[in-house]
This record gives C-alpha cells, structure tokens and sequence, in this order.
C-alpha cells in the first residue's frame, strides 16, 4: 500500500506496481469465484477476471435475456455459468452484482451460501449501508468486502481491452477470516483497476448515489437543459444551441480536462473564454450549492435509497425507466444531439 498526497491530503493508495497481477492470482488460486449478475458490471468484472486467469464462474437466471447475453459472451452453462443458488453453493467468493433492489429480493438464496470463510463482494455500498432497509445482514463468519469501479461496466470492460484501467475504491467491512484485506485488493487487481483507493462502505455509498444523482449525472443533464433552453429562447437555431451545449464539452474540451485538469482546459481556449469562465464558474457554484447540500441530505437520511428500492423493487421498473429514458432521447435536444453525431466525419467512414 503506499500513501500519495492528493492536494495535500495523505491517503492509501494500491497500485498494480505494488500488487501485481502474478501476486492477485497467487492470493487467489484456490479460489473460486462467483459473479452473480449479467447486466452492467457482471459482464465487465467477470470477463476481465476470466481473461486475467482467474477461476471465475457466472450465476445468472435461466430464461432471461441476460443468461444469453452470458452464453454469447461465452460462458458455458453447467462448466461456468449456472443458476444463481448453484453459482453461490460452488463458489468461495460471491461477488453480488445484481441490482442493488434484485439484491434484496434474492438475498435469502445468497445467504444460505454463505458458510464460514466465504466472501461476500459488493461493488457499492448499499446494501450493507442501509441494511435497515435493504434486510441484508451478513453472517460474522464471512469476510465482507468491497470493490467500487469508478464507472461504468462498459467503460471498466473497454478500458481494461485498451490495456488502461477504470479506477475502484476499496473496503473490509468484516474480516472472518484475516485475508479479508489480501481478498480484497487482489479481486481489485484481477477485475481490471487502474488504481485503487481506500475508503468505507458508508462513505462509498454516500459519495456515490451523490455524484450520480450530481455532476455525474443528474447535475450535468440539468444545467445542459438550462442553458439549452434559454439559447433557444433567444432565437438560436437547434445545432448551434446543442453545439455550444453539449458538442463541444464531450468532443473538445472535457477530454483536454481529463488529460490535464480544468486549467489547462481554460489556458487551451482564447482569453476571451478564459476572463469569461473565470468570471462565472463561482456564481454558478453559488447557485447550485444550496441543491447539492439538499442532495447529501437525502443521501444521508436514506430517502435516495429508499425512493430507488421502492421504484425498482416494481414488477415494471424497467419498463418505467425506460420510458423516462425514451422521453429524454426524444426531446429536442438530444434529437438534435442524435443528428449532430451522425454528422461526425468519422460516423461516415
Ligand atoms: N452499472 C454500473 O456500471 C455500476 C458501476 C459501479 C457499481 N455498480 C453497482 O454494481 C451492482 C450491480 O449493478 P448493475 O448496474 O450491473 O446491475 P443491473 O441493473 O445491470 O442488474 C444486474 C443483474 O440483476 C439481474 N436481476 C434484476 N432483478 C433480478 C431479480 N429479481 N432476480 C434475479 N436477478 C435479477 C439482471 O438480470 C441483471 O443480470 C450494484 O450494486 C450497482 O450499484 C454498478
Ligand atoms: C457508473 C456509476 C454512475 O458510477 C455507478 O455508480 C452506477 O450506479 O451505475
Ligand atoms: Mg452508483
Ligand atoms: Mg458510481
């Protein structure tokens, strides 16, 4: 483990330096490892940990279209993919990856599982945080553990081809068999993390259900749509209000901010653009504080968990969100979004 400042605040940090690869698969070589769950980090952490050499199996249900989503990815039902309770029954390390309301549902099935010496692996803290909630009490006799990749499935599984790594925290919250530590940063190596950073369920679950309801996700999607609308209210035309929206941040400059931090961004645009945001980014910090302080309220009073158990624990949530999603991809804005990227040049290759 080393210890790194960031912005002058010492914290632990695990890289693949310190923890290779070699060292992951020796950590785990008696193990067998279940992923439970085929939907946004099931296919990303287990098809990384497969290609990374570990003895990795998939539990899943049988008849959905996720089961053969598994298959096509070739995992091979009754060698390596399984119904979810056979999955558990073989497996050494459950890694829980169903969504944080299915995990509810099929807790009983999992829990039955969980002999002595097992782990138990989340990729959020939910469960375990709000347990009051959520009914998901561990056995003391297992060791409970956390890798939180800091992304999407997609992104984690994409990155990992590239050879690069999506970033994960990490943290024990019950160590039953005095390896939980090892257990833990080993999985984070073997699942594809760049780097990874310590941190405690709590604090992982708060922080995160923050940012993706906050500039991750929810914030993002509101100030587009503000300053979308007034463009258009003002006579501007859809292409040049998504442009100067949307376009331009994704395609130029927030990859400028991810190579080199927001002041290279500002020092890479004209100084008009510079006075200009230098201006501005504090009143617009001003006015947003008040909805994110509200925001971590929520989360921290569990009233954001709560409200995501109740909608997704619906027979039809899927069928709902899907909805929402449609509405947004048909409003104004993102159907020029969709026409602006058609007309990317490297679209027409
Ligand atoms: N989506 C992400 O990229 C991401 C990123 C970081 C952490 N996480 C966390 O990882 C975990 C998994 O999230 P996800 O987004 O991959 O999940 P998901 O919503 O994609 O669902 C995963 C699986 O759950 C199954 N499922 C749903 N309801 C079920 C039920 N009643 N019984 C049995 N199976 C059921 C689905 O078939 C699917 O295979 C969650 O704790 C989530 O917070 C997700
Ligand atoms: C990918 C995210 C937003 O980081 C994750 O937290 C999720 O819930 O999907
Ligand atoms: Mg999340
Ligand atoms: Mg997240």
């Amino acid at each position: 483990m080393a210890k790194m400042n960031f912005g002058g605040v010492v914290e632990n940090v695990t890289t693949r330096e310190e923890f290779p690869l070699s060292k992951a698969l020796e950590v785990l070589k008696n193990e067998t490892i279940a992923v439970i769950g085929y939907g946004v980090q099931g296919p990303g952490q287990s098809l990384n940990l497969k290609d990374n050499g570990f003895n990795v199996i998939v539990g899943q249900r049988k008849n959905s279209k996720t089961w053969d989503k598994a298959v096509a990815d070739g995992w091979v039902p009754g060698k390596t993919l399984f119904e979810i309770e056979e999955a558990c029954e073989k497996a050494t390390i459950i890694q829980y990856l169903l969504s944080d309301a299915a995990q509810i549902a099929v807790w009983p099935s999992v829990k039955k599982h969980l002999t002595a010496g097992k782990a138990l692996y989340f990729s959020h803290g939910f469960g375990a945080t709000y347990s009051d909630r959520t009914g998901i009490v561990p056995p003391k006799d297992v060791d409970v553990i956390m890798i939180a990749p800091k992304g999407s499935g997609t992104s984690l599984r994409r990155l990992f081809l590239e050879g690069r790594g999506l970033n994960s925290s990490y943290a024990v919250l019950q160590d039953a068999t005095g390896r939980a530590m090892e257990r833990v940063i080993a999985l984070g190596i073997g699942v594809g993390s760049g780097y990874l950073f310590e941190t405690t369920f709590k604090r992982e679950v708060y922080s995160d259900l923050t940012g993706e309801r906050g500039t991750l996700m929810g914030a993002i999607q509101g100030i587009f749509a503000a300053q979308y609308q007034v463009l258009r209210e003002n006579g501007h035309t859809p292409s040049e209000a998504f442009n100067e929206t949307v376009e331009e941040l994704t395609q130029s400059l927030m990859p400028l901010v991810g190579e080199n931090g927001m002041d290279w961004m500002y020092a890479n645009c004209s100084t008009t653009a510079q006075r200009g945001a230098l201006d501005w980014w504090k009143p617009f910090r001003d006015a947003t504080l008040p909805v994110f302080k509200k925001l971590y309220a929520e989360v921290a009073a569990g009233n954001e968990a709560q409200r995501s158990i109740d909608s997704n624990s619906k027979p039809d949530y899927r069928e709902k969100l899907n909805q929402e999603l449609k509405e947004l991809r048909e409003s104004e804005m993102w159907q020029a979004g969709a026409t602006v990227r058609s007309l990317r040049p490297e679209r027409n290759k």
